[in-house]
């Protein structure tokens, strides 16, 4: 077994017990274990990680009915190896002998001796009859945690549920969004298809930066259901607009683009920063002012109101589990809950900062029911001077199955499945008559 095998499945052992055991971000995680490997193994670290965690629930069954007992909690690290060889020989076609000798070399360089006879024994059992086992797996929601099944189950219905717990299990396709809205012509620069909503997609990438038109500026990578809420924002060429939680700044450059008089404002001057490098890369800057302020108390100086704002707002975000798989294992039951608040400070500083006539656009990447309807209903509520806007089908290439009673856009992972599905998107429209 060489060197850097083992080493590629030791970094990939840190990056699971940062993320599953201080509950950091996969993509803060993965970076400092895995900074010193090559490119490649790199690549491999980084796909038997998201593969492991896209697969966490299936994998921990097989486990278990091979465990004679439960692992205490302090073996996590020998938990995770047992899960990256298990998803390596199940999911990646690794060779079952360098699976389970990888393993056993990554439990002894990172001081888990006492595990290495197990790990052994419980990756060749694996070996032999894991798929047997994963094929009498018939739960479409067995990789979800239970209480987030649940919530989908409640708020769509088992069938739509298991639809939308299918294609959150698939990896993400790449998305990209045209800086001179041209999207024929993206598509034959980079060999892609054209969605029915717009966007372009590419079913295989390499590394992004070396995809053809990245360093030129030509487009930029944003999901075809992220870049919906500015599609139903209508004509804002010449018009002021609000990007009220711009960072990184996908909408901030669909909006530039379009010839829009932009004020993007964020809270996080790191995320701004990428605002800012998107923008230098797109050449679209100069139509943009960035301010970095807390939305729910930030009023311009000049006191003027704005045609157009948009709130994208901070959310669970369990509808970009697709391209977040380590999303769903840190999340909490309660999490979606404890962001209304601030959810209703930024709608009341939209609806503050809305012109006579102006529209306003309110979004979340999450597919739990509080985080979008019950926001827009309570704002309602509070505001009697604005009004729903209800969407149509037919509108940016959204069907009628996209659309709720109301007139909101209620996007689901299961949607365009056929084209490779999408991220899971709430979006209002309201104006201020
Ligand atoms: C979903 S992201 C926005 C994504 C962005 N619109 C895009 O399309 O690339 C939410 C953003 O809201 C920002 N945010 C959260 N609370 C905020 C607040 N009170 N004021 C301003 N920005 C806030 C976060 O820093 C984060 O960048």
């Amino acid at each position: 077994m060489t060197e850097t095998a083992t080493a590629t499945r030791a970094a990939a052992l840190d990056v699971m017990a940062a993320v599953l055991d201080e509950g950091r971000p996969l993509d803060d995680a993965f970076d400092p274990p895995t900074r010193a490997l090559g490119p490649r193994d790199r690549a491999f670290a980084r796909l038997l990680v998201a593969t492991t965690l896209r697969r966490l629930g299936r994998l921990d069954r097989i486990l278990k009915g091979f465990l004679d007992k439960p692992l205490p909690k302090r073996a996590s690290g020998a938990r995770h190896l047992l899960r990256l060889g298990a998803a390596q020989m199940l999911f990646l076609g690794t060779p079952a002998h360098a699976a389970v000798a990888t393993a056993v070399e990554a439990a002894r360089r990172r001081q888990l001796h006492p595990y290495a006879g197990l790990i052994n024994a419980v990756l060749r059992k694996i070996a032999r009859e894991g798929a047997q086992r994963l094929a009498e797996i018939d739960d479409p929601f067995a990789d979800l945690p239970p209480w987030l099944a649940q919530s989908w189950v409640e708020a769509y219905g088992p069938e739509t549920a298991a639809a939308m717990a299918r294609a959150s299990s698939c990896e993400a396709p790449l998305d990209l969004t045209p800086t001179d809205g041209d999207a024929q012509a993206l598509a034959q620069l980079v060999g892609g298809v054209v969605l029915p909503t717009g966007s372009v997609r590419l079913k295989a990438s390499g590394a992004i930066p070396d995809l053809p038109g990245f360093r030129e500026g030509k487009w930029w990578v944003q999901d075809t259901a992220a870049a919906q809420p500015v599609r139903l924002a209508g004509p804002v060429a010449g018009r002021r607009v609000l990007d009220l939680c711009a960072a990184p700044g996908g909408k901030t450059l669909q909006l530039a683009s379009a010839g829009a008089r932009v004020v993007a404002l964020d809270r996080s001057e790191p995320r701004l920063a990428r605002v800012r490098e998107n923008l230098d890369r797109t050449h679209l800057g100069e139509a943009v002012t960035l301010v970095c302020a807390d939305a729910t108390t930030w009023a311009p100086a000049d006191e003027a109101l704005f045609d157009v704002v948009l709130v994208d707002a901070p959310c669970s975000a369990t509808g970009t589990v697709r391209r977040h798989p380590d999303a769903p294992w840190r999340k909490r039951p309660g999490d979606a809950a404890a962001l209304a608040p601030t959810q209703d400070a930024l709608l009341d500083t939209a609806i503050r900062l809305l012109a006579p006539g102006g529209v306003l656009i309110y979004g979340v990447c999450s597919l739990q029911p509080e985080e979008g309807a019950p926001r827009i209903e309570a704002a309602l509520a509070r505001h009697p001077t604005v009004r729903r806007n209800p969407v149509t089908a037919g509108e940016a290439g959204l069907d009628a199955t996209m659309l709720t009673p109301e007139g909101d856009v209620r996007l689901l992972p299961c949607h365009l499945e056929a084209e490779g599905g999408m991220d899971g998107f709430f979006i209002a429209r309201l104006v201020r008559p």
